[in-house]
């Protein structure tokens, strides 16, 4: 169930909808930002729309916190414009109003329950007394809370302090939410819970920007996705279509063999073009596309090679960061 805020605001996008039309939520044009003598962003563009998930990826230190802060108005890039709901945040309280940031961090009061937190919290970020208990009902219906309503933070398991993280910044009703890696370290089913709070965002209109180091999140989750290289966004766009263009038809074949090879099976695995892993069961290679499988699979079976698994695997982070890092050399 949505909170009647949301049925009120914009109606859902259809799924699929293009965006390009969207209002802009925020742009940021030609940013520079070096701290002292290392220059982090060098001439990065980004346009996030009202209605979408975008899921910024990269490396540890390429730059997502900076640009967070840049949205926040936290910190002035060294050159470039920052523009959230048409007003500079760094010099400009209104787009400030309109976002709210997530943190990494539990910014949570222990030992008070998750509706005393919420209630706290508003009344700190100057909502309107008459109007907090109304804000806290949709905060927690939102994260998917009610039924943790009174518990004490302290008690909560890690996937509910995180869902009432998000809670909090959801009180301001906010029109652009940032949230810096949101599942980490939660389980599977927190985790879905809260794709799913932030799927109902943007379908009534939110714009949702999200760090993440995992890859099947942002397949998962994002519309689009900003591949952060070289102080820039190196690729931008719809997931599957980054991967296409990284990938083309060529899919990478795992085997997993029953026991460990003799000389003449290893032979064979690496004249089929396999190559050992750090496993010495496990062995891949990439092929041209997914119909080279059953032949493959045929050829593994006529060397007598003993299988227990053979499957594809879809890229993980790391590969597909590599392979955008070598497109930029
Ligand atoms: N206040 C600062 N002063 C000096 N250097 C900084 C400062 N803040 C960040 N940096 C450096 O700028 C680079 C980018 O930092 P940033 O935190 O934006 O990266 P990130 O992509 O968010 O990293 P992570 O994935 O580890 O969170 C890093 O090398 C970091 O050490």
């Amino acid at each position: 169930m949505s909170p009647s805020f949301l049925a009120n605001q914009d109606p859902p996008m259809p799924q699929g909808t293009p965006l390009t039309g969207a209002p802009a939520v925020a742009t940021l044009a030609g940013i520079h930002v070096s701290y002292g003598q290392r220059t982090v962003l060098q001439g990065l563009d980004l346009t996030l729309r009202a209605g979408e998930i975008f899921a910024l990826l990269g490396r540890n230190g390429t730059g997502k916190s900076t640009l967070m802060r840049l949205l926040t108005g936290q910190m002035a890039a060294s050159a470039g414009e920052v523009r959230v709901f048409g007003a500079d945040p760094c010099r400009t309280a209104e787009p400030r109003r309109l976002m709210s940031l997530v943190p990494q961090e539990i910014a949570l009061y222990p030992r008070l329950t998750v509706r005393e937190n919420l209630e706290v919290l508003g009344g700190m970020m100057g909502l309107r007394r008459t109007d907090i208990s109304r804000r806290v009902e949709e905060a927690m219906i939102l994260a998917r809370l009610e039924d943790r309503r009174d518990d004490l933070v302290e008690h909560l398991s890690g996937g509910y302090k995180r869902r009432a993280n998000i809670a909090a910044a959801l009180l301001t009703r906010p029109r652009l939410l940032l949230l810096d890696e949101p599942t980490v370290g939660v389980d599977v089913e927190a985790r879905l819970s809260l794709h799913r709070t932030l799927r109902d965002l943007r379908d009534h209109g939110t714009a949702v920007l999200l760090t993440t180091h995992d890859l099947d999140e942002a397949r998962a989750l994002s519309d689009r996705v900003g591949i952060l290289a070289a102080g820039r966004l190196a690729e931008e766009g719809p997931i599957g279509g980054i991967l296409q263009r990284i990938y083309g038809e060529r899919r990478e074949v795992v085997l997993v063999l029953s026991r460990e090879p003799d000389m003449k099976k290893l032979d064979a695995l690496r004249r089929l073009g396999f190559e050992p892993t750090p496993n010495p069961l496990e062995w891949s290679c990439w092929v041209g596309g997914p119909d080279i499988f059953g032949a493959l699979q045929s050829s593994l079976t006529r060397s007598g090679i003993d299988l227990h698994e053979i499957r594809l695997r879809e890229p993980g982070l790391e590969h597909v960061l590599s392979r955008v890092e070598e497109g930029l050399r």
